[in-house]
């Protein structure tokens, strides 16, 4: 690899590994069946293996940077998945008889020009993986075709546009942000070169519509929107294969993800290994004695609770090393503190006040109703005075409907806690519970170890689960 291109895919993977907030993905073939040229894209899939949410990635940059050309890129690299395409130019409002009569006053580049509303509505159906009728649009007309093209719901979804990036509630259904970002210039002569071949423009036409509106949006709405991408895509006469492919790459990891953690970006489940699978396989073991429960639940308990530590906010550090050489490093986060949820949760406490010397810890005690499914009263809770100034670490080691953190979290929200500043650390999670919290609470961090397979409508015990976690840990 040249020495650009090496820097192309060190920055590349350095945006996609700080920035890169992703969802969902399946299988399938490309077949390019756009029969509006410009109207998008679309590629059949063979199934979409069942998945709940497709996977969206959305592409903005300037007028002829380049998108079509990277949304291609993509698509043929991911030739096995079920994917399609969208462009922001299919949702142009058509121009009604006035405005064509004066079409020269008239700004495409404006977000005012797109029906966002119907594009919003289309994401929102291939989200809930139904079909959708696209429109065409005619760039020689203004106008809308009275056809529409038929687009599957997919596994991956791409849409492209000059404002995708710009348009808050477009970005609110994107997991992936690319920006593509190409010379002034270059843009400029493309533009030129595309309108007059394709678009039936002359060039003085071109250059007017470009000094008059293109520019002043581009500067205003597109620019400015590349600071909401996750990746930004140097991209000049020459393809960036090394970005492209550092990109599908990126993509296709997280397709390999299980569905809950491609849903919910505020969910992370520890990375796993065989030390970690072995220790669980202890514990889950139902012949395995008290304290062996003990010893591997307090070791997996430490890892939960380090790996959540890792999500608190740090400041720059640098410190002189025996060597007398500098160490550019960072400062833990001040103003912690834990919650444990009374019983099991207390069992986590050991392992905070090992990582966090002195961290004080409030307790929450929730009693169920009868029926697990109802709300869950508080019985007791003794939290630090100063809680709303402190960054929580709520402590269960099971996560199982979801109702004892749930109840517990509205307790802390309650004394004024930012929703963002809480942390919910737990062993083991049932998708149920998973579910629950992280959609009531899209800002809660959920960190676990592993997420099981659900529960047992009977007993309401996670399955295959551990059995009564407290039982295990507590009583002999
Ligand atoms: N004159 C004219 N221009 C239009 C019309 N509709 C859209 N545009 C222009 O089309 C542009 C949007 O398309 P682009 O982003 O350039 O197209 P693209 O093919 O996706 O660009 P790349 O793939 O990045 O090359 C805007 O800058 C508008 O000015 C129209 O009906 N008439
Ligand atoms: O997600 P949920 O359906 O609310 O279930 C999870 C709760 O169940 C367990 O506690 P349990 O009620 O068994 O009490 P214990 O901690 O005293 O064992 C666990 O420690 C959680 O607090
Ligand atoms: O499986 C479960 C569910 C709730 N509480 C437990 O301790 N275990």
């Amino acid at each position: 690899m040249s020495s650009e291109a090496s820097r192309v895919a060190d920055d590349v993977k350095a945006q996609l590994q700080i920035k890169t907030q992703l969802a969902n993905g399946g299988s399938g073939y490309l077949s390019d069946n756009d029969s509006a040229g410009r109207g998008g894209r679309s590629s059949r899939s063979r199934s979409t293996r069942g998945r709940s949410q497709p996977f969206f990635i959305g592409v903005a940059g300037g007028t002829a940077s380049g998108k079509t050309t990277v949304c291609d890129s993509i698509m043929q690299r991911l030739h096995d998945q079920c994917v399609v395409m969208l462009s922001q130019d299919s949702f142009y409002r058509g121009l009604t008889d006035a405005e064509i009569e004066n079409v020269t006053s008239y700004n495409f580049d404006h977000p005012d020009a797109f029906d966002t509303a119907a594009m919003l509505d289309c994401l929102n159906n291939l989200k809930a993986m139904r079909a959708v009728e696209v429109p065409i649009y005619d760039f020689t007309r203004h106008q809308r075709s009275s056809e529409t093209r038929r687009v599957e719901p997919a596994d991956v979804v791409i849409l492209e546009g000059i404002l995708v990036l710009h348009m808050e509630a477009l970005r609110g259904c994107l997991n992936m942000k690319v920006f593509v970002d190409t010379d002034d210039d270059l843009r400029l002569a493309r533009r030129i070169q595309r309108d007059v071949a394709m678009r039936g423009r002359d060039i003085a036409g071109v250059i007017e519509q470009y000094t008059k509106f293109v520019k002043p949006a581009f500067d205003t709405f597109v620019a400015p929107s590349r600071k909401h991408a996750d990746v930004i895509i140097p991209w000049g006469r020459q393809e960036n294969v090394v970005a492209i492919d550092l990109i599908t790459e990126h993509i296709r990891m997280k397709l390999q993800q299980p569905e809950l953690r491609r849903i919910y970006v505020n969910l992370e489940v520890i990375p796993s290994n065989y030390q970690i699978r072995g220790m669980h396989t202890i514990i889950r073991d139902a012949s395995t004695s008290k304290a062996d429960f003990v010893f591997y639940a307090d070791r997996l308990l430490r890892l939960v609770v380090e790996a959540g530590l890792g999500h608190l906010p740090f400041t720059e550090r640098s410190v002189i090393t025996p060597t007398g050489s500098p160490y550019v490093g960072v400062d833990f986060a001040k103003k912690l503190c834990g919650v444990s949820i009374i019983r099991s949760g207390e069992s986590m406490e050991n392992a905070l006040r090992a990582c966090c010397k002195g961290i004080k810890i409030g307790k929450i005690l929730v009693h169920r109703v009868g029926d697990k499914l109802v709300e869950q009263e508080l019985i007791y809770e003794k939290l630090p005075a100063d809680i709303a100034e402190r960054h929580v670490l709520l402590l269960d080691p099971i996560l199982a409907t979801g109702n004892s953190a749930a109840r517990a979290i509205q307790v802390i929200l309650g004394k004024g806690v930012d929703e963002g500043r809480i942390l919910f650390l737990t062993l083991i999670a049932a998708p149920e519970g998973v579910h629950r919290i992280c959609r009531t609470f899209p800002r809660v961090k959920v960190i676990t170890s592993e997420i099981d397979e659900g529960i047992d409508e009977r007993t309401y015990q996670v399955v295959p689960g551990v059995g009564e976690f407290g039982d295990r840990y507590f009583c002999d």
